[in-house]
């Protein structure tokens, strides 16, 4: 089975997959539009109820939500699938949005607030060293950070009023004090941190679509505190924040880039 554009929907002007880690963020971005999506199941998933990556939601206002699992590489994988099905089904993203609760760096990202990306960067794709850490670029290899279009960054962070900087992605949790301090020195811009961030934007990289990514910020950056998470606020920051970021999306021209 492939994705097509189905008939009867209300197309946006750009076609955008929108993949979350879990199917409470999933859900939580559904909310921001009316009635029920359709679920379709992508080409070659195992069976299993609710496995990442299996199916798209698919909204009455035409975007597909994707939960794409917890981590860079299952994100990757589920979102590159979601690309492939929709490519051969004719029917091409011409946006990938990552969207997530993250940890937010402090006090520049308040728990409850929006985050979105001008870059989406990978903290610990590398190697160590005595001098310290050495990203994957200085060995020669890859990519670090991927850039979202400026003008799509401006008119969403504008119509949501979220705060602009760098995302991490990090395979780690951060939990203690020095660990955000090292990534605050070596990312002086960065607001916050997410799991799936990079993994989302390397799989658009590889299909040669522009990928934003959007953190609600649910615990701060820092010492591990299970009892400071706000959870249910962030998801809420989630729904209420894409309300308003639909009608941005739309309006975007990708001729602005
Ligand atoms: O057990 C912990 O200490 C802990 C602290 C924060 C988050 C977790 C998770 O297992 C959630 C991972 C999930 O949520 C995103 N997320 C939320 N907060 C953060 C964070 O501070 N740093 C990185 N990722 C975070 C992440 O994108 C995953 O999807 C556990």
């Amino acid at each position: 089975m492939v994705l097509q554009a189905e008939e009867g929907l209300i197309t946006p002007s750009v076609r955008a997959l929108v993949a979350t880690a879990v199917p409470a963020e999933r859900d939580a971005v559904a909310q921001a539009f009316p009635g029920a999506g359709e679920a379709i199941r992508l080409p070659g998933a195992p069976e299993g109820p609710d496995l990442p990556g299996v199916s798209v939601v698919r909204t009455a206002a035409g975007y597909d939500l994707l939960a794409a699992g917890v981590g860079p590489a299952r994100a990757a994988a589920s979102t590159a699938t979601a690309l492939t099905a929709a490519a051969v089904g004719g029917a091409p993203y011409g946006l990938v949005v990552s969207v997530g609760i993250g940890g937010g760096f402090q006090p520049g990202a308040p728990l409850g607030s929006l985050v979105v990306a001008d870059a989406i960067t990978v903290a610990d794709l590398g190697a160590e060293s005595a001098d310290g850490f050495l990203p994957v670029t200085e060995l020669g290899f890859g990519t670090v950070t991927h850039r979202s279009p400026a003008s799509l960054v401006r008119a969403v962070s504008e119509a949501v009023g979220a705060r602009v900087g760098t995302i991490l992605t990090v395979s780690t949790v951060t939990g203690t004090a020095a660990r955000a301090a090292e990534l605050r020195a070596r990312h002086p811009r960065a607001l916050a941190e997410g799991m799936e961030g990079f993994g989302v934007a390397e799989a658009a990289a590889a299909h040669g679509v522009p990928v934003l990514e959007i953190r609600a910020v649910s615990n701060p950056v820092g010492p591990r505190d299970r009892a400071a998470w706000r959870i249910g606020d962030a998801l809420a920051a989630l729904t209420e924040g894409f309300g308003k970021l639909a009608p941005a999306l739309e309006s975007w021209n990708t001729h602005d880039q």
